[in-house]
Order: structure tokens, then C-alpha cells, then sequence
């Protein structure tokens, strides 16, 4: 299978340049149904189009006199809105960062609550601009600060005192079909610890990623939060805080809860796909093992972010000029042992055993956490990380806990790695280190996130490793001038990437679980995404305004994948015979045209 991945993309522009011209000239959305009447329809951000109801909707709806008697169009609407926006940005300009990022914040969630259709379109059509603002970084700090900023709800909130009513809650929400739903206990929102209840920011984020990028109807997503409580000791004092105010519910208490929710959304919305995101490690892989051969569902922050890495690693081996096959020769440290970097070395290793086949793989992965070098002497050693546990003679003389720069500087690695939520702890000694590498072109991944936890800044990471190396952030930094002509490219490894197009192609699928085989599929697919021209100069993974086009792509294969293993029953009128015959391109086309994309369409009402 991954000899596919060497066989790079011939016909990549035009397949772009496709979906481009399809989505601005030709795409029609049927006319939205309504239930509701006169004002209640302003009020609902789904069907709100403010002043771009055309006269003859007015009088449909009720809403003759409810609105100032301009029409304005969908063009105006959204000119109006981003010259708004930029003149903030001018305005702003010498203020602190993080303030202004706050703003941005704001005005981008005062659109959402009010008029979906314009914001997913501004969001789409600025994807670079506003993915740092609704997701990572910026979705990090409204955590931080949720309570203070909390105007409207958006999601569901399922907390320990609901325990035995979750199957009559989940009626509440008043759409009748949901197909994305992202869930979080806020036990590990991204490197900045457990926020409790304001972890709710991450699901949305995620989810208007699902629109931006996989074309998910925004009418069918839910965002959900399971507050079972916080061991935040700051929180628990906070007198805004909005979340149940008592520690953590553990063991089985906690699981009954998780239990009673996944029941209670599968008996409503049976073809939903549950993603996992921002548990704690302990519960990050004991609510995957407890649940993935029984539900549609899957853990991002484990497999998600495991094929983003995979994707970057083997792309770095392009940069390097050589062959996939000499994947099996890399030494690999991985420093961060959480549910993040144990999901990238069992992906990594896995994928060098597929890669070898029946002859010994030499992959050497090294694995760090808190504690430093993991060795079978580690006391306490956790079973998930025990087969990556160095024994006597795999150690290369280093103790038990040795710590990060004692392990580069006698590892020489060719790939670091970090997923340790621990901001600068590739300092200027560690990167100076890999300097040393035994490849001529060291890869960096500081995947943390947000960007203060990021491992190093891009800049450190070219001033003292060099201008050769490849480097990828979980966070966005600009690229680097080197000051000689040259430029240092940054590459985001952030599992963005990846969850849109396998939410996407398991819903298209209609696949009855997410299998190893479709989270392969899909980070093969975004290993062979990039040209070899891009690869060679450092470029790992496409550029964000292409992620529509990338996450149609994973999503085709990992249609692909579920129906080769027979675990597609087919979605809407597309029966599992159908996907079986489609082809390849066929199968691309059939994602793509059940995109949705935000358009006006007309509003008709329905008793
Ligand atoms: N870029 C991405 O797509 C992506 C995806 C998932 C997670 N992440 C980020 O990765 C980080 C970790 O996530 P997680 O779910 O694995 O968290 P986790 O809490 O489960 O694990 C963190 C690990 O880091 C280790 N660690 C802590 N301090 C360390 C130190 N000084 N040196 C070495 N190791 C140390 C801990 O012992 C633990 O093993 C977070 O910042 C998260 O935002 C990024
Ligand atoms: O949320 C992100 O940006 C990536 C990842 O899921 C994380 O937890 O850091
Ligand atoms: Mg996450």
C-alpha cells in the first residue's frame, strides 16, 4: 500500500483549479425549509440571511417591516463585513496580540451567532487568515477566558448532575440530523491543562473546521461538551466559572457517563460519527478501545495526529531526496509519551513493519516524557508506552531518564519530534545539537500547541539547527527570512489536516466503524498530496487555502478504504454496491459534490 505514496501527483493542479471554478460557479443548494415565522427566523443564525432577504421572502416569512427596505446582496453583505474586519486589523495594529486576537475573536463569533451562511463563507474564503483566530492558537486562549466571554450557548453540555436523562436531552437539540459531532471533556485542551467546562471552544473550533473544510451542512454538526467536573483548582475558585463546580468524576463513575452519552446520541442520530478530542490521555485511550468496534467514532488527538506526523515524516525523506524505502533506516525521538506522541510511535512503527514486510525493520524510536528517556527500568513503566521502552543494549549507553539533550547528542536523530505541551523545551543547547544529525537535512516537528507551548519558535529552531533543516509546528509561525535570499519554509503538522477528510469519507461511506485500514488510507493520501518540486524546497504539507481540496481528497480515500473492507453501507441514496463500483475519480467527484458551501438559498416556510 505505501508504495502508492511514492508515486507522486501528476494532475494535482488541475484537480484543484477544478474544484475551484465547480464550488464559485455551480454550485445550488435546495431551498431551506423553515418552521418558524417572522422575527424567530432572524434569531436563527441557520436561516438568517439579515438584510439579504430578497422583498418576496420578506412577505413569505413575515418579515415585511422587521428590516431596514434595503435589499442587500450576499456580495455586499460580505464586502460590508470584511472591510469592517480590516479596519479593525488597521485600527489595532499597535496593540498586544493577544488582545487584538480577542477582538478578531469576537467579531468573527458575533457573525457566527447571528448569520451562518456569510460566516462560514468568510471563513472559507480566508481560511489563512481566520483558522488562527476560531482554531489553534487563538481558539486556546478564548478556553482560558470563556466564562468572562460568554454570550450565547452553541452545543450541548452534558454534565454529571444529568446522569439517567442524557436520552431524553439529546431532544432538545433541534436538529434532526446530525452527522459530525465533536465532544470534549476539557480534562487536556491543547497544552494549556484542564479548563473544565471551557474546553466547549475546542469542539467548536474543530467543528467549523468540519464546515470550512470537509463541507459538513453547519445544520448537522454538534458540538458537545461532558463537564464531569475539574481539578482546576483556580476554576473551581473562579466565581465566573460556568462549569459544575466539584473535582473530576473518576473511574467508573466517569465511564458510565461517557457510556449513557454514546447511547443516548446513537439512538438519536444512529449514522453520527463521534470525534473524540482534548481527553486526557488515560481516558483518550480507554474511551477508544471501549468504544471503536462499537461506534462510528475515532480519537484525533491520537489517530488524527498520527497521520499528520506519519505524512510529515515520510515527506521529510522526499525533502532528503531519498527513498520511501529508507523510512525503515530513520531514527526517530519522540519527546511527549501523552495520547499524541504514543499514537505517532505506534503509527510510525507500524508503518515501518507494513513498509518492511517480511525483513527486520531498523527504525530506531526513542521515546521521552516528563521523566526523560523511557527505558524498561522506568518504575511504573505505562503499559502504552512499554513496547517503546529501550531494553539493556537498545540504549546506546544512555541511563533511564537521560534527558532530551543528553539523548539528541548521542542519538544524532534524524527526526525530533515534540508533543509535550512544554513551551521552549528545544532550547538553543537542543537545537544546537541537531546541528550533529547523522541526515543532511534534520527534520524539527514542534508539534505543540498553542504557540506558546510550542517546543521552539520557527525562527529558533533555523538560527541554531541551520538553514537545511525541515521544520513543522503544530501552531502556525510565519516563515523564515534567512537573511540571504533564502526563506525557511514553516510547515503547520496539525491534525486539521486529516480529521475533516476522515469525518468526511467515513459519513460518505456510511462506514459502520473507523478501521486502521481508513486512517492509513488517509494519511497516505496526504503523504503523496504534495508535488515534488514543493517537497524539495521543505513544503511537507499543502498550504491551508488548499484544505477543501486536500480533505475532499482524504475523504475519497477513506471512502475507498471502508468499502474495500466491506465496512461501507452507503449514505443518503448511494447504496454499498454503488460505492463498490465507483472509481477512483468517480468516488472524488461523489465527496465533492456532497460538499455543502455556503450560499443563499431561498427560505420557504412549512407549518
Ligand atoms: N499538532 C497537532 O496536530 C497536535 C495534535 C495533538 C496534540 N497536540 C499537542 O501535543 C501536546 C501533548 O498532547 P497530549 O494529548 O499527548 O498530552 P498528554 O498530556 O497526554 O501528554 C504530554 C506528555 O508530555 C510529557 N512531558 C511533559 N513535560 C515534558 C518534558 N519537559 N519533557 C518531555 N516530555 C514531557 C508528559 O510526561 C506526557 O507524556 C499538546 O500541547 C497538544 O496541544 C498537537
Ligand atoms: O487543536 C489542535 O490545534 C490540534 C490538536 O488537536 C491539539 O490538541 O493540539
Ligand atoms: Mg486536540
Amino acid at each position: 500500500m505505501w508504495r502508492q505514496v511514492a508515486r507522486f501527483r501528476q494532475a494535482a493542479d488541475v484537480r484543484r483549479s477544478r474544484l475551484m471554478s465547480s464550488e464559485s460557479a455551480t454550485v445550488v443548494n435546495g431551498p431551506c425549509i423553515v418552521h418558524k415565522r417572522g422575527a424567530d427566523i432572524l434569531h436563527d443564525p441557520w436561516f438568517n440571511k439579515d438584510t439579504g432577504f430578497t422583498l418576496t421572502e420578506r412577505n413569505r416569512l413575515g418579515l415585511r417591516g422587521l428590516l431596514p427596505p434595503r435589499v442587500m446582496s450576499f456580495t455586499q453583505q460580505y464586502n460590508r463585513f470584511m472591510e469592517a474586519y480590516r479596519s479593525m486589523e488597521e485600527s489595532t495594529k499597535c496593540q498586544p496580540e493577544a488582545s487584538v486576537s480577542l477582538t478578531k475573536w469576537r467579531i468573527l463569533n458575533r457573525l457566527h451567532d447571528r448569520n451562518e451562511t456569510l460566516y462560514y463563507r468568510v471563513l472559507i474564503d480566508n481560511i489563512k487568515s481566520f483558522a488562527p483566530i476560531i482554531y489553534t492558537p487563538t481558539v486556546g486562549l478564548v478556553c482560558q477566558n470563556f466564562s468572562g466571554l460568554f454570550r450565547r450557548p452553541r452545543g450541548m453540555y452534558f454534565s454529571a448532575k444529568d446522569k439517567g436523562e442524557m436520552m431524553s436531552m439529546v431532544y432538545n437539540w433541534p436538529s434532526q440530523e446530525v452527522d459530525m459531532i465533536v465532544i470534549t471533556d476539557g480534562s487536556r485542551i491543547l497544552g494549556l491543562g484542564d479548563l473544565g467546562v471551557q474546553g466547549i471552544g475546542i469542539p467548536i473550533g474543530k467543528l467549523d473546521m468540519y464546515v470550512a473544510a470537509a463541507g459538513i451542512n453547519p445544520r448537522r454538526i454538534l458540538p458537545v461538551m461532558l463537564d464531569v467536573g475539574t481539578n482546576n483548582e483556580k476554576l473551581l475558585e473562579d466565581r465566573l466559572y460556568l462549569g459544575v463546580r466539584q473535582p473530576r468524576l473518576e473511574g467508573e463513575e466517569y465511564l458510565a457517563i461517557v457510556d449513557e452519552f454514546m447511547e443516548a446520541v446513537f439512538s438519536r442520530w444512529p449514522k453520527a460519527i463521534v470525534q473524540f478530542e482534548d481527553f486526557q490521555m488515560k481516558w483518550a485511550f480507554e474511551t477508544l478501545r471501549r468504544y471503536r468496534t462499537k461506534f462510528r467514532m475515532f480519537n484525533d488527538d491520537i489517530q488524527g495526529t498520527a497521520g499528520v506526523a506519519l505524512a510529515g515524516l515520510l515527506g521529510t525523506l522526499r525533502a532528503q531526496g531519498r527513498p520511501l524505502t529508507d523510512y525503515v533506516h530513520q531514527k526517530i525521538v519522540v519527546v511527549g509519551a501523552g495520547s499524541a506522541g504514543l499514537g505517532v510511535i505506534r503509527t510510525a512503527a507500524q508503518a515501518a513493519a507494513r513498509m518492511a514486510g517480511n525483513s527486520e525493520s531498523s527504525l530506531q524510536l526513542f521515546l521521552l516524557d516528563k521523566d526523560g528517556l523511557i527505558t524498561k527500568e522506568r518504575k511504573n513503566l505505562d503499559p502504552a508506552a512499554a513496547p517503546f521502552a529501550k531494553g539493556p543494549g537498545e540504549t546506546e549507553g544512555l541511563q533511564e531518564g537521560a534527558s532530551l539533550l543528553e539523548v539528541v547528542r548521542k542519538i544524532k536523530p534524524h527526526v525530533l519530534l515534540g508533543l509535550s505541551g512544554v513551551g521552549g523545551i528545544f532550547n538553543e543547547e537542543v537545537l544546537r545539537a541537531m546541528r550533529d544529525s547523522d541526515s543532511t537535512r534534520p527534520a524539527i516537528f514542534a508539534m505543540s500547541n498553542p504557540t506558546t507551548n510550542a517546543e521552539c519558535t520557527a525562527e529558533d529552531a533555523f538560527k541554531y539547527s541551520g538553514e537545511n533543516i525541515v521544520f513543522a509546528s503544530g501552531s502556525p509561525f510565519k516563515n523564515v527570512d534567512l537573511e540571504n535570499g533564502k526563506t525557511g519554509h514553516v510547515n503547520q503538522a496539525n491534525n486539521m489536516y486529516l480529521f475533516p477528510g476522515i469525518g468526511l469519507g467515513t459519513l460518505m461511506a456510511g462506514a459502520r466503524i473507523i478501521s486502521d485500514g481508513m486512517l492509513h488510507a488517509a494519511a497516505e493520501c496526504l503523504a503523496s498530496y504534495m508535488r515534488e518540486e514543493e517537497v524539495e524546497q521543505g513544503i511537507l504539507y499543502p498550504c491551508i487555502d488548499s484544505i477543501r481540496d486536500v480533505t475532499a481528497e482524504v475523504g475519497a480515500a477513506v471512502v475507498r478504504a471502508a468499502v474495500a473492507e466491506e465496512l461501507a453501507e452507503g449514505h443518503g441514496e448511494v447504496g454499498p454496491v454503488q460505492l463498490l463500483h465507483m472509481s477512483k475519480e468517480e468516488t472524488l467527484e461523489y465527496v465533492r459534490q456532497n460538499m455543502w458551501f455556503p450560499i443563499y438559498s431561498p427560505v420557504v416556510h412549512e407549518k
